[in-house]
């Protein structure tokens, strides 16, 4: 397996841009035929670690408490989900290399799977010990432009004892996967299939969640961006 993921990147640690790249395919066809892919070692070390030192020099007004919901049903619910988050902007050079990253894989993932992923937007996500997300979906049938949701971890050393873990439900309640948030992995699942959660993380926890999205614009209505 991780011989396939290593060969994600050519000798200058780039991510190959030559699609007929078998590690590429067998990753886009398992996320074809089971609707999610868990993909270690996504990143050049290098870029991983930049991305995490970026994230503790953080202060603390760069984060805000995340909501529920979208528009005029977004809410703060600390029940539900108790994490800090800071969305991603192209216009600040530390945060625009994963967000590029990100937009090569959507053209991949278009090129591959057909899947007319039009955007993506992401944010950092921070839960501090005793944080939690409660199961959800991450997208509702018809009612979100939400296709593909991605999550990366940016936590050195963590390991079991650290809680904060991602599981994934199948159709009948079952477990699938039960994720650890380690460096550099980086998990792809179909966002309105699949419930999850964010078990308490005892430690504190960073990541980048983000959504590969339809275009639901039209002339009357343009998406906002969350
Ligand atoms: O951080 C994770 O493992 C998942 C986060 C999540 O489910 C979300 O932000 O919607
Ligand atoms: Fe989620």
């Amino acid at each position: 397996m991780t011989q396939l993921l290593t060969s994600l990147h050519d000798e200058q640690g780039q991510l190959t841009t030559d699609m007929a790249d078998e590690a590429w395919i067998a990753r886009f066809d398992q996320l074809a035929d089971r609707g999610y892919v868990i993909i270690p070692d996504f990143l050049p070390s290098d870029e991983v670690t930049a991305l995490y030192r970026y994230t503790q020099s953080l202060e603390e007004n760069d984060w805000s408490l995340a909501g529920v919901g979208r528009e005029h049903n977004h809410t703060v619910n600390t029940r539900v989900r108790s994490d800090h988050i800071r969305w991603l902007q192209p216009a600040i050079a530390a945060e625009a290399v994963y967000l590029n990253t990100m937009d090569e894989l959507r053209v991949r993932l278009n090129r591959r799977l057909f899947m007319g992923l039009f955007d993506y937007e992401c944010h950092l996500a921070r839960y501090q010990a005793g944080a939690f997300y409660q199961k959800h979906l991450d997208a509702f049938k018809g009612r979100s432009n939400r296709v593909l949701t991605t999550v990366f971890y940016l936590n050195p050393e963590w390991s079991a004892d650290d809680g904060g873990e991602l599981v994934i439900y199948g159709s009948r309640g079952q477990v699938l996967e039960t994720i650890l948030p380690q460096q550099n992995t980086l998990v792809v699942f179909l966002s309105e299939v699949f419930v999850h959660e964010v078990k308490t993380a005892h430690r504190e926890r960073f990541s980048i969640t983000g959504w590969f999205r339809h275009n639901t614009s039209n002339a009357a209505r343009i998406d906002p961006q969350t």
